[in-house]
Formats: structure tokens, C-alpha cells, sequence
């Protein structure tokens, strides 16, 4: 049996349009849904093993992406919506009644990502947006249960699908995160 990574990426990735226009975020309750508009497409979409953010039931990865923050406008049901940790970094703010992680936001200005919030892509409900480009904090999923000896087969079917396994982010986005750091050193 493969391993299940996320139902939205389990039988591969599917390629974004690469024209996506944005659309909209629905939450899973049956009625009263949580609506979110998202104004284009997301960027550095990726799966996320650690345990802070949201995955449907049965995943062990989340696919997580960013938006600009003033793209993002909640359109209906926005008093279903609470901070599931007010002190993290992320304040992910979630529908109360079903658990979904509708928008994260940076609330720091000094935070290299402060500007993005982030969603998850699965819950637009139009298609199109951009696949995911790598998978983060692949360790982190043995927190959640995972067993070390699983961790061989969970990074192997990574890579089959085209997601290369990093333990904290992409090279790239430390990178831009360490570019922040330095930049703040130096003013
Ligand atoms: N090993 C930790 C890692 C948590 C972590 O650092 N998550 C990253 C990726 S989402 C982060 O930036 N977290 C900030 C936050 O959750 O506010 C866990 O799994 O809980
Ligand atoms: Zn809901
Ligand atoms: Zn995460």
C-alpha cells in the first residue's frame, strides 16, 4: 500500500492553470459554510508536516500556500471564525463549528513573512490554482504519531509525486528568510 500523504495530492499533483484568477474558500460545515475570497493565485505552495497546521482527516501533511494579505476578504459566516493560538507566529483563524483552517496571518511587521497569509488551496472552490512545489517540515510529522521507520517510505513517495522533502522549508525561502535577518542585523 503507498503511503497517504494528502488526499489532494495522493494521485498526484495536479498542474495549476497558471492563470488562475483566485476564487473562493469554503469551510466543511453542511450549511452556514465560512466563505473566504481569495483575490489570484497562491504562491510557494507546499505540503507542511509539522503539527500547527490544519490537515483534513486522515492526512499527515497539510498543503499549505501563500496570498498577499490584502487579498484576502472573508465573505460570509466571518463570526464562525476563531484564533486557534493567539501567541503563534501564524494566528490561524479556523470555523469554530468544524475545525477548518480558513486564513493564517503574520500579525508581527518585523516577521520576514509578514504581508502573506496563508490557505489551503484544497478548499477553493474552483480549480486551477498552483500545485504544490516542495514538502516542509517532513520530520515534524513523527510529533503527530508518525514512526521513524515510516519516515524512509513517507520521503521516497514524496519525491515519486515530485515534492522534495525538506525538514524545515525550501532552500529558497531560508534563504529569504535569512536575508531578512540579515538585512534587519545591519539597519
Ligand atoms: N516541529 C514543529 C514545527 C512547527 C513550525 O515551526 N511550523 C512552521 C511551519 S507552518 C512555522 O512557521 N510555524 C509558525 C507558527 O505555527 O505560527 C511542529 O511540528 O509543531
Ligand atoms: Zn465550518
Ligand atoms: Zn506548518
Amino acid at each position: 500500500m503507498t503511503v497517504a500523504l494528502h488526499p489532494s495530492i495522493d494521485n498526484g499533483l495536479k498542474q495549476g492553470s497558471g492563470s488562475f484568477a483566485g476564487g473562493t474558500l469554503a469551510c466543511k460545515c453542511k450549511d452556514h459554510q465560512v466563505k473566504v475570497g481569495i483575490k489570484g493565485d497562491v504562491a510557494h505552495n507546499h505540503a507542511c508536516g509539522c503539527t500547527k497546521c490544519w490537515k483534513p482527516q486522515g492526512a499527515t501533511f497539510s498543503v499549505v500556500a501563500v496570498v498577499p494579505r490584502q487579498n484576502v476578504t472573508v465573505l460570509e459566516n466571518g463570526d464562525k471564525l476563531q484564533i486557534v493560538d493567539a501567541s503563534a507566529v501564524i494566528q490561524r483563524h479556523a470555523c469554530k463549528a468544524c475545525g477548518t483552517h480558513m486564513y493564517g496571518r503574520i500579525e508581527n511587521k518585523n516577521h520576514p513573512f509578514y504581508g502573506l497569509d496563508f490557505i489551503h488551496p484544497e478548499l477553493f472552490q474552483e480549480q486551477g490554482s498552483q500545485a504544490p512545489q516542495f514538502a516542509a517540515f517532513v520530520s515534524s510529522v513523527i510529533e503527530a504519531g508518525v514512526k521513524p521507520e515510516q519516515m524512509a517510505g513517507i520521503r521516497s513517495r514524496l519525491k515519486e509525486i515530485g515534492l522534495e522533502p525538506y525538514d524545515c522549508l525550501s532552500p529558497a525561502l531560508m534563504d529569504a528568510i535569512a536575508t531578512h535577518v540579515a538585512k534587519a542585523k545591519a539597519a
